[in-house]
């Protein structure tokens, strides 16, 4: 499990976040809020992206707790923000095989994302020829090459078509059943939100969790 306590986020003098708290257990989480409200920057905080200034974010196993960086460094969590930090001279199968290599060394799980993606007709094609949904599809793809225990994922479904969004639902439900722990972002109109089973919603600063999305957020965007 991953404990976030009494985190303070802020971007300059803009607070984002006040004394937040958070597990995350094998379940799927939805990170909710507003554009600009901070989902973004508490992944990357929880990712070890940025520094955490104030409060803790650590694993919990066996008793011990282990610090997140080297939950990171032991290859336990997998984040890739988003398509844009690809390099467009490389292809989806150097992204693929880098990662099988860097994390599990399980060139089988490539093959398996490919053909759920469908990325056979793009996988050697340079990324500056991608769409974003193909771009998106790389992404997913490098989630389930990864194989790791924890997922945190930044607005996962950007530029999926619909039948790529359906088939998102099946793939996160898929690595739940697997013992996976996901936290991805999303907006908060979503109707892809469905999959998660704990909503962490990110408003005025605070952090509060509900097992259900609050009517006016289902409704607002
Ligand atoms: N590198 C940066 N320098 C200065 N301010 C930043 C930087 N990154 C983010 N911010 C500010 O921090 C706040 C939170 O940004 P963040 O990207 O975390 O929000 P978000 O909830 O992910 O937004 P969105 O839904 O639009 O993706 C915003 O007000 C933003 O302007």
């Amino acid at each position: 499990m991953i404990i976030i306590k009494d985190v303070d986020l802020a971007f300059g003098n803009d607070v984002l976040l006040r004394s937040g708290q958070m597990r995350i257990d094998q379940q799927i989480y939805g990170l909710v809020a507003t554009n600009g409200s901070g989902k973004t920057t508490l992944l990357r905080t929880i990712a070890g992206l940025l520094p955490l200034k104030s409060g803790e974010i650590y694993l919990t196993a066996d008793q011990t707790n282990e610090r997140l960086p080297t939950l990171v460094k032991k290859k336990n969590l997998f984040y890739f923000e988003t398509g844009e930090w690809f390099d467009g001279n490389l292809t989806a199968a150097d992204y693929l095989k880098f990662v099988a290599k860097q994390w599990q060394g399980n060139s089988q799980l490539i093959d398996e994302a490919v053909d759920f993606w469908e990325m056979r007709p793009f996988l050697s094609r340079p990324i500056r020829k991608y769409s974003l949904g193909m771009k998106q599809k790389t992404v997913l793809a490098l989630y389930y090459v990864a194989n790791t225990p924890y997922w945190l994922m930044d607005e996962p479904t950007l530029g999926l078509d619909l039948d790529s969004q359906a088939r998102f639902i099946s793939f996160m439900k898929a690595a739940k059943q697997r013992g996976t722990s996901i936290l991805f972002s999303s907006h908060q109109n979503d109707s892809l939100l469905s999959v998660a089973d704990t909503f962490y919603i990110l408003d005025k600063q605070q952090l509060v969790a509900s097992a259900e999305l609050p009517r006016e957020w289902g409704e607002r965007g």
